[in-house]
């Protein structure tokens, strides 16, 4: 079958609901058609996706016919070089009210660009909700709330990917393309990161910068394959408050960075990391959260969002019960939960994380504690008698093997912090039939302007 059996078509449509992704539903001769870069309410012409025939569409918004008192000018304007931010270039909507939206939606990564930041928060709760139902039978309707030093959605990344173009410029992935868009500096970017000026830097040979900042220091891993002219070109460039560290030769493989992906294997830990060559610097970053270090590879996980680790650490504390016996936390990369569920009650602590140089963190961060850690992957691990679990999976969820552990161990108490609703609903639909009640389901906008969210739900039985 031909990929573009069905060709692009111009429609005109009504937007009536968020659906999950960012994107928007409508419907067009009975069928579903997901249109990125709309709002509820609008009417809005659109372009569909050429493709196979299947049983929706999927489409952007070139025209805002009727607008939403919710839009706002496309923030992703903000980051683009001047000659693009006219829509000729990249393709934004400029304007708030009606209007044509040129060529594409600009860059992926941004899905609530073109909306008021307080009402993306209430289509996120919308959408969770939807979830929670459809996925889980869970009838609840959940609040996302800012986080605490909310501004206006736009500095917060503290992890931030930039793809790199074949002349070298560094940009943001078109959405579902391998299109880079330069940008002139990180989208969303949080302190010096934001101020990082890419205009200036041209760097042919290099596939992906991968930046992360750690409160008063970062670092930067350079991917692909430049030339030693242009590592010291990057050096130079690059702030000296950031190590410098680029990919030992070798093919790439992914190791646990963005939401901490699952390791590869069939229960082995994660393969080790390719090996990354320090040019200056050091390798591991320390986050402080309450006042207490945690060493973190510069390519390990950390939660993105600056004010991420100490809420969702507080959150989990806040769910503890009085007497604490002992504590389980699965997937629990360098040990931020369960170290700070451990702290405050003084239990002995038992975490499991599929990859191998984020328990050695692990038990670095814990070397005050009564702790334990295993780099297994959860669905192998044997878990001891814990009464609390905690468990903080990546986008996939837990799963059938690890919410049945869950369930036919001790535990009484369960934090599930979530990255994905879809899976959360899955996960909680298993938990609950196995005895648990849910106690509290609270979203956080820890990915603001983007179409994610986080979750923290409490489970007590
Ligand atoms: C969302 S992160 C949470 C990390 C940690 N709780 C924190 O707050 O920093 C998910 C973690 O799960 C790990 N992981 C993914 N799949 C896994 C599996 N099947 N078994 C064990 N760990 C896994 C990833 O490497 C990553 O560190």
């Amino acid at each position: 079958m031909s990929d573009t059996s069905v060709p692009a078509q111009d429609l005109t449509l009504d937007i009536e609901a968020p659906a999950a992704g960012g994107t928007s539903i409508a419907r067009h001769d009975g069928q579903v058609v997901f249109v990125s870069g709309a709002l509820p309410g609008e009417k809005v012409r659109v372009r569909t996706e050429a493709g196979p025939p299947a049983r929706f569409l999927r489409a952007a918004v070139t025209e805002v016919i009727e607008a939403s008192a919710h839009r706002v000018p496309d923030r992703r304007l903000d980051y683009v070089p001047g000659d693009s931010a006219d829509g000729s270039g990249a393709g934004f909507a400029a304007g708030p009210g009606a209007g044509a939206v040129p060529d594409s939606a600009g860059f992926g990564g941004m899905e609530f660009a073109h909306v008021d930041l307080a009402h993306s928060r209430t289509l996120k709760a919308e959408v969770l909700g939807d979830q929670l139902q459809r996925i889980g039978h869970i009838d609840r309707a959940a609040e996302v709330l800012p986080a605490p030093g909310e501004t206006d959605g736009a500095d917060w990344r503290t992890r931030v990917q930039l793809a790199v173009d074949d002349e070298g410029r560094a940009g943001m992935l078109a959405p579902r393309s391998h299109a880079v868009i330069p940008v002139t500096t990180p989208p969303l970017a949080a302190g010096p990161l934001h101020d990082l000026d890419m205009t200036t830097l041209h760097v042919p040979g290099v596939r992906r910068l991968e930046f992360a900042w750690a409160g008063d220091h970062g670092a930067l891993i350079v991917r692909g394959r430049p030339t030693a002219q242009v590592l010291d070109e990057i050096e130079s460039w690059l702030p000296t408050s950031f190590s410098l560290l680029t990919e030992a030769t070798g093919p790439e493989q992914s190791h646990g960075r963005g939401r901490g992906g699952r390791p590869r294997g069939r229960g082995r830990a994660h393969a080790p990391a390719p090996a990354l060559r320090v040019i200056r610097g050091d390798r591991t970053l320390t986050e402080t959260v309450d006042g207490r270090e945690f060493a973190v590879g510069a390519d390990g996980f950390w939660q993105v969002h600056r004010d991420a680790a100490a809420l969702l650490s507080s959150e989990v504390v806040r769910a503890l019960p009085a007497d604490v016996e002992a504590i389980t936390d699965l997937y629990c990369g360098v040990g931020l939960l369960g170290i700070t569920a451990a702290r405050a009650t003084g239990a002995p602590l038992f975490g499991v994380e599929g990859v191998e140089t984020a328990i050695a963190h692990a038990r670095d961060n814990a070397a005050d504690l009564e702790a334990r850690f295993l780099a297994l992957s959860v669905d192998r691990a044997r878990l001891p008698d814990s009464d609390v679990i905690i468990l903080d999976p990546p986008r996939a969820g837990a799963g059938r093997k690890a919410t049945s552990a869950i369930i036919e161990s001790a535990a009484r108490t369960v934090v599930y912090v979530s990255c994905d609703p879809a899976t959360l609903a899955r996960d909680l639909a298993a938990l609950t039939g196995g005895g648990f009640g849910i106690e509290s389901l609270t979203g956080f906008d820890l990915f603001p302007l983007t179409s994610h969210l986080e979750t923290v739900t409490v489970l007590r039985r």
